[in-house]
């Protein structure tokens, strides 16, 4: 607990004086909480000595509203001050872990890690914001309630004090080694929750292979048995705590007994007044309730400890360097856009580019073909920085890439992938999403040359029609030329293209051309290329086996030397429609 507690205050940045404010309300509201039994014993006090007075019944009257008053008064402040801190203080995390998330290499979210980042961000620090300062505030008030309880005993008692004293020491070892096993399993279950996103996720992106293959049935036995360990965790999760409640209540139970016979036995020995004895047995079964809540709500803790220590887990990942500013302005009369130099790549161990060097010349367009697997794309994605080089450097007019913040960097380059993602909004709200603050004009032209505003204004909400998610209610053609227009909207000088392998229908094909050519006219272009009309018309060929160029030059160069682009070449000649693929 006192770890939570010092990990929430050093999490808690501005919010600290909030937090510690309201957490002292709480130890005083707990304090409160029990001068009632003060006020007993000072009743029956009065009654056994026959010294009762009308005064007497009056002040306590008095001093019991103005306790119950005060102890509403600072209820109510720690309750207002905590929520509102823990709300604020994970709308913050979140954003601090959506930017962290925006600085990682791509790695990070290929490998794996897609169900860590959802089940954090969704279901862990939704379970610690909702539940952290509530809880945290009720284990300090049993906490004080505890300590309250045993010094009143004490003071009227020492012998019954030592008693719970003995008592309490004994229940907290246990509840150390209970707070162990619980730990563990906060860890075993947090992680499986985790598996179960990732499974989830899974299923759901996948469902259309899965339903096409006829894997239903195969599928949902794997998505039910992830449904099925997490049961069990939780179930197990419960059982491994069970038997240490048992010994827990079962301590409680020998130590209530204990003071209860014991002020029993003092009272007859003379050494302890009725009153006392009275007050003692009215509340000594109450002396180790709060104690007991206390070590029943740690379970939780860990809970949101493991919580906690997997979004720091993914805090930690190392972020891809980003200059702050550089003040790097693109110059257009540059001769040099772009340039290669001895560039080396692994993925993990795997090594796949190799000492790559090539210079894009101002407004040119570089092809890069090459068998799968060969390292296209990956060349592609480093020019944006997805990943960082291992070696060597990429220049954009001499100036090293890494050295340009990713926001600069991206102000300048613009990726039109095969793959297609439209966001979960209007159509026009997708395209603007190329440039903040564009006019609607703007908008609308970068339609029109991107071929798809006719078909838009005849959709029955226009530019306002909503998209589903990932753009499904239009066909893969208008999804891409939807695509095109954001990039033409964005306009900028370096243009990166992954062709389309798959051939759409023929009026397709020629709209997504059309929009292509508006896009990078006046553009430096570098386009992993499929079909023979744009490789042949490239200024400058790369072709890229193993993870190096074996070949560069134009169409013609590269036909003489009789090499691999010649029979790549002829391959594609002899296809319908000249696709690589
Ligand atoms: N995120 C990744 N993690 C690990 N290995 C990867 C990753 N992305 C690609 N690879 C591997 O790197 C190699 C090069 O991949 P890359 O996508 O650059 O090839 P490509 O030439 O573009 O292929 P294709 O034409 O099939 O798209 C391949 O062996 C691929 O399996």
């Amino acid at each position: 607990m006192k770890k939570m507690l010092s990990r929430i205050l050093k999490l808690s940045g501005t919010y600290r004086p909030q937090i510690i404010t309201a957490f002292v309300c709480s130890v005083l509201e707990a304090i409160l909480a029990k001068m009632p039994i003060a006020y007993s014993f000072f009743i029956l006090g009065k009654f056994y000595d026959n010294s009762m007075e009308v005064k007497d019944s009056i002040d306590i009257g008095i001093a019991m509203v103005l306790t119950i008053l005060l102890q509403i008064l600072l209820h109510h402040i720690s309750d207002r001050l905590q929520s509102g801190a823990g709300y604020l203080l994970f709308a913050d995390k979140r954003l601090e872990l959506g930017d962290h998330l925006r600085k990682l290499p791509m790695g990070y979210f290929t490998e794996g890690n897609i169900g860590k980042i959802s089940s954090v961000l969704a279901t862990d620090l939704l379970y610690v914001e909702e539940h952290i300062m509530m809880k945290l505030a009720k284990i300090m008030t049993y906490l004080f309630s505890s300590i309250i309880m045993i010094l009143f005993l004490i003071f009227f008692s020492r012998p019954l004090g030592l008693i719970a004293l003995v008592t309490s020491v004994i229940a907290y070892i246990t509840a150390t080694k209970m707070n162990l096993v619980s730990s563990e399993e906060a860890d075993i279950r947090q992680n499986q929750s985790q598996g179960l996103t990732e499974a989830v996720l899974t299923f759901v992106e996948g469902i259309a292979v899965i339903k096409s293959y006829n894997l239903l049935g195969e599928k949902s036995k794997e998505l039910s048995e992830n449904f099925r360990k997490s049961r069990d965790k939780n179930i197990t999760f419960e059982e491994r705590i069970a038997p240490w409640m048992l010994l827990l209540n079962s301590i409680y139970a020998i130590g209530i007994g204990g003071i209860f016979g014991s002020s029993v036995w003092l009272y007859s020995s003379g050494r302890l007044s009725l009153p006392y004895l009275l007050g003692i047995l009215l509340f000594v079964f109450e002396l180790f309730n709060p104690l007991k809540a206390l070590f029943e709500e740690s379970a939780s803790l860990n809970i949101m400890n493991s919580c906690l220590d997997r979004m720091e887990e993914i805090l930690s990942e190392q972020e891809l360097h980003d200059e702050q500013e550089t003040g790097f302005i693109y110059d257009n009369q540059k001769p040099e856009a772009v340039r290669f130099d001895r560039v080396e790549f692994s993925y993990g161990d795997k090594k796949i580019l190799k000492q790559i060097s090539f210079t894009m010349k101002q407004n040119s367009m570089t092809a890069i073909i090459g068998p799968s697997g060969s390292g296209k794309s990956t060349i592609a994605n480093l020019l944006a920085r997805l990943w960082d080089v291992n070696a060597g450097a990429i220049y954009i007019q001499g100036k090293d890439i890494r050295e340009i913040s990713l926001e600069n960097l991206m102000n300048h380059i613009s990726m039109v992938f095969q793959r297609v993602y439209l966001f979960e909004d209007t159509i026009y709200n997708n395209i603007l999403m190329g440039k903040a603050g564009a006019t609607r004009e703007e908008v609308y032209e970068a339609a029109k040359k991107a071929r798809c505003y006719d078909f838009i204004i005849k959709l029955p909400d226009g530019f306002e029609t909503k998209v589903g998610e990932g753009g499904t209610t239009l066909s893969g053609g208008e999804k891409q030329r939807i695509s095109i227009a954001r990039s033409i909207l964005k306009d900028t000088p370096i243009v990166i293209l992954d062709e389309a392998t798959a051939s759409v229908d023929s009026d397709n094909e020629r709209y997504i051309q059309e929009a292509i050519n508006e896009l990078v006219k006046g553009k430096t272009l570098l386009v992993i290329a499929h079909r023979l009309h744009t490789i042949k018309n490239a200024d400058q060929i790369l072709v890229v086996e193993n993870g190096e160029i074996t070949e560069r030059g134009v169409h013609e160069e590269l036909m003489e030397q009789g090499k691999t682009y010649f029979s790549f070449h002829n391959k594609l000649s002899g296809r319908k429609r000249g696709y690589l693929n």
